[in-house]
């Protein structure tokens, strides 16, 4: 079993005001829209802000976040008519990954300006290693038709260096892994997973080397803990599953999913937040990057391994689960490969642990635009 360690304490002492913020969230496909949504309003609000959340399709809530909901954090419909509109617009509204607000919402946002209180309006923008995220990062756009025409957006990207907007890490993060690592036996016992046993999470869409990464499993004495949906349907459809050591899991909520990624010596991720929780549980992982029809997500998956400095081995299973080249040249992982890979991704984790975190950079760039 491969250790875990902990992060070190995070480090924020600025005190903002209690801001109301509108966040925006559209539902595209899978989890991401509303993991990523969830997870910034939860940690403003444990910041002391009050946020309303706005969503066209809620229903991944339900399994996804802890209960009770935080006070402070409210989930509404889409507000698609005037009578669904706040008495008062919020004092930030965040479009989150570029959707577009409702009609009657920039009306109201256009009466807030005229009133001579115009909201700080963001374009939360999608996480992304790519040099184009530095020039992006923190630039206006002013808004040239509609209702709220003449208004300033400002465009905020998440990334990885410390001229973007970083990454989302809870102020609690590392005392509740503090707290994980001293249970982490008894998580992976109750999974089943054995005393000599490679424990391996797999959260994915339908990687072309699945079939030689389930071939490969015995070598590596592995128990594969694989998540429900898309994972657990390939998993299926592939009779090698029947005779390995797997576990399929139930939905659970975010904080349990990262105990998870926390308890796990390999975790196979996808996706934008789960990514982010597999840096953060700083264990080896490899990331199912989200597809793109014009395969714009294999120059993605390239500044991000340039980013990270993967050695070649990490390098190379990344363009095999990415099918950028044949599932043949998926390597062979061994407990050496393992270790490498978690020096390479615990350096990558303490560099970003360094940087302002997401939550902070956002209330410090709304403090400068109000
Ligand atoms: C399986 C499982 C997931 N989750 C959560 C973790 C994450 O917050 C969320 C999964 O989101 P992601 O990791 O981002 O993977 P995803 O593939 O579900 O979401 C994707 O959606 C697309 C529309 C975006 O363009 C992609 O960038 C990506 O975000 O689900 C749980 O909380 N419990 C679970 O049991």
């Amino acid at each position: 079993m491969l250790d875990f360690l902990p992060l070190p304490e995070a480090n924020v002492t600025t005190q903002h005001p209690s801001l109301t913020w509108d966040i925006f969230c559209q539902v595209i496909d899978n989890f991401g829209d509303v993991g990523v949504c969830w997870r910034t309003a939860a940690e403003l609000v444990a910041r002391g802000q009050q946020v309303r959340l706005w969503m066209d399709d809620a229903s991944a809530l339900q399994w996804m976040t802890p209960q009770p909901w935080p006070k402070g954090l409210s989930v509404h419909a889409w507000p698609a008519l005037m009578v669904d509109i706040p008495a008062v617009v919020g004092d930030v509204v965040v479009e989150a990954f570029g959707c577009e607000i409702p009609q009657p919402f920039a009306f109201a946002i256009a009466r807030k300006a005229e009133q001579g209180l115009p909201p700080v309006w963001i374009n939360l923008e999608y996480l992304s290693a790519e040099d184009y995220v530095e020039r992006c990062h923190r630039l206006p756009s002013r808004i040239m038709s509609g209702p709220a025409a003449g208004l300033t957006r400002w465009f905020f990207y998440p990334g990885f260096t410390s001229a973007t907007g970083a990454l989302v890490r809870e102020l609690n993060l590392s005392q509740r892994q503090s707290r994980f690592a001293g249970e982490r036996l008894q998580w992976r016992a109750a999974q089943g997973v054995q005393a000599d046993e490679c424990a391996v999470s797999l959260f994915c869409y339908e990687p072309t080397a699945l079939p030689q990464f389930l071939e490969q499993t015995p070598t590596l004495n592995t128990r594969l803990l694989v998540t429900p949906g898309r994972a657990t349907a390939a998993v299926q459809a592939l009779p090698a599953a029947q005779s390995l050591n797997i576990q399929y899991l139930q939905p659970c909520p975010q904080p349990q999913f990262d105990e998870m990624l926390w308890a796990c010596d390999l975790n196979l991720v996808r996706g934008e937040d789960s990514l982010v929780r597999a840096i953060w549980a700083g264990q080896p992982f490899v990331w199912h990057i989200y597809p793109q029809h014009d395969n714009a997500h294999h120059h993605k998956l390239n500044a991000f391994l340039d980013w990270l400095g993967a050695p070649e081995s990490l390098v190379r299973f990344h363009r095999a689960w990415n099918g950028m080249t044949a599932p043949q040249t998926l390597p062979l992982l061994s407990r050496e490969i393992l270790a490498e890979w978690a020096l390479c991704i615990r350096a990558g984790r303490e560099k970003l642990a360094l940087q302002t975190d997401l939550i902070e950079q956002l209330q410090a760039f709304v403090a400068e635009k109000s």
